[in-house]
This record gives structure tokens, C-alpha cells and sequence, in this order.
């Protein structure tokens, strides 16, 4: 099988000495006209892929800081087929593969017969939908199966031996292996079987292991990089982009290059 687009994009930064990092930010805060602006940014600054959330009502998995930026885009009247369009029309301009998190209910109101083709169109390389099971995700494969598109699942640390298998084996794109247990945000500590658990989770996959949740200083990176193939970044670069510190940004992704020989 042929490597998805966000697959090569993380391995091609591995091969070059880095630990991929991804970014996570809640499309339309600040508005849809700052989408833009904000994507070509974290291109420039050296992401290697971005995590572009789209904002919904009832966003089981989110912590305050995430759930505070959705409500701000919800308030501009954000959709995703707003963001779909907005996304399409500065397509040319976006090198590195844009991923959307979303939850199940928008992707099933935008439709499932076009988005595969729509996606492409919008340089949307993956999709992460956190409350479609892997046993349940027939049918969004099924309309993403002819496509660069990969559907994204996320492992959790009290996923057992047979589950992390299974989705291992039907991974696409790369895994997200969450770092803690419970919703998204800035955390001061991590587990301590986490080492292990992503080492399995390496060990299992023909994708890369991206670890994402809790992450949210240049420390955590470089120590959350060393034991996976990249971090995803979200609660701590959505604040930063809200307060217009692109310096902080700038940071946290500097700390994950040069990285590969310390791990
Ligand atoms: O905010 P954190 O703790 O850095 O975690 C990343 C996370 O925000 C982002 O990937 C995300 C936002 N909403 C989600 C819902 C489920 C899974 C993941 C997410």
C-alpha cells in the first residue's frame, strides 16, 4: 500500500533529524479570515503538519482552553463547510498536509459523497474524528478509500494489548497516542508507564506514533518527541495564538528539531 501524504510528511521530517510537530488550532477564532494568516504562519515557523479543529457544540473530548476558542468561533458563525471553502481558496499556497479534528455529527451533516474529493481540494490530508470508534468507522473509510485522505485514530493509555493491535493494524496516516487520561490541556506531569506504552505503540505500527495531550512546554516536546515520532500540540498554541505570542509558538516548535539523536 502506498503511504498517505501525512505519512511521508512525518517521515520525511524524521529522516531529516527532526521530531514532527504538529499544531492544533480551532479554525475561525479570531475569526475565518485569520485562518489563513495562522496556517501560512506555522508553516513558515516550521510545523510539519497542522491539526486545524473545527468548532462544534458539544465537544465531549475538550478541555477549557479548546472549549473557550470553539465557543469564540462558534460565535463567528463557523461551519465546516465554511472552513472546507475558506481552506480551498489559499490551497496553492500550503505545502505541509492540513488534518482536521472534528466529531462525528459535522462530517455527517456536511455529507459523506464529496468529502474525500472536497478535502483534497482543501490540501486536507487526514481526518480525526475522536467519537467514531474504529468499529464504527465503515463507512467514513469506505467514502475516504480511493483518497490521500487517512482516517486518524487515537489510542488511549488504558487501550488494552488487543485493542492497540487492531487499530495498529488499520492505522492510516499515524497514530495518536493520547498522553493522559481524560480531556485535552495543559498538564505539569505524565504517567510513568507512558514510555512503555508508546514503545509498544511503535513496536505495533506501521505508522508513525505522534504523542498528544498534556503538552505544553519546549521540555515536554523534547521529552514527549524522544519517545515517540512526533508531538501534537493544541490547548497551549491555541492560548498563545490568542494572546499573539508567536515567539512561545516559535519555541515549542524549535524544540522539536535536532532531535533524533538524543531520544
Ligand atoms: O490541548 P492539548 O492538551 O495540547 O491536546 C491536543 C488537543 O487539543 C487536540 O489534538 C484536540 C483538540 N480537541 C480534541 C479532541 C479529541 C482529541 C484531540 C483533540
Amino acid at each position: 500500500m502506498t503511504k498517505k501524504l501525512v505519512t511521508q510528511a512525518i517521515m520525511q521530517c524524521n529522516e531529516q533529524g527532526n521530531k514532527a510537530f504538529v499544531p492544533y488550532i480551532m479554525a475561525g477564532d479570531g475569526g475565518l479570515q485569520t485562518l489563513k494568516k495562522t496556517i501560512l504562519f506555522l508553516q513558515e515557523a516550521g510545523a510539519t503538519a497542522i491539526e486545524v479543529g473545527i468548532p462544534f457544540s458539544d465537544p465531549v473530548a475538550d478541555g477549557d482552553v479548546i472549549q473557550q476558542a470553539g465557543e469564540r468561533a462558534l460565535a463567528e458563525g463557523i461551519t465546516l463547510r465554511k472552513i472546507m471553502k475558506e481552506l480551498a481558496s489559499f490551497r496553492e499556497e500550503v505545502k505541509i498536509p492540513l488534518v482536521i479534528m472534528t466529531y462525528l455529527n459535522p462530517v455527517l451533516s456536511y455529507g459523506l459523497q464529496s468529502i474525500a474529493a472536497d478535502c483534497e481540494a482543501s490540501g486536507v490530508y487526514g481526518l480525526i474524528v475522536p467519537d467514531l470508534p474504529l468499529e464504527e468507522s465503515g463507512l467514513l473509510k469506505e467514502a475516504l478509500k480511493n483518497s490521500d485522505v487517512a482516517l486518524i485514530q487515537l489510542v488511549s493509555l488504558t487501550s488494552p494489548a488487543e485493542r492497540i493491535e487492531a487499530i495498529a493494524k488499520a492505522a492510516e496516516g499515524f497514530i495518536y497516542a493520547v498522553t493522559v487520561n481524560g480531556i485535552t490541556g495543559v498538564r505539569s506531569s505524565f504517567t510513568e508507564g507512558l514510555e512503555g506504552h508508546l514503545e509498544r505503540l511503535k513496536a505495533a505500527s506501521s505508522v508513525p506514533v505522534l504523542a498528544g495531550f498534556g503538552i505544553s512546554t519546549p521540555e515536554h516536546v523534547r521529552t514527549l518527541g524522544g519517545l515517540a515520532d512526533g508531538v501534537i500540540v493544541g490547548s497551549a498554541i491555541v492560548t498563545a495564538l490568542h494572546e499573539g505570542d508567536y515567539e512561545k509558538v516559535r519555541t515549542l516548535i524549535n524544540a522539536s528539531k535536532n532531535q533524533l539523536t538524543n531520544s
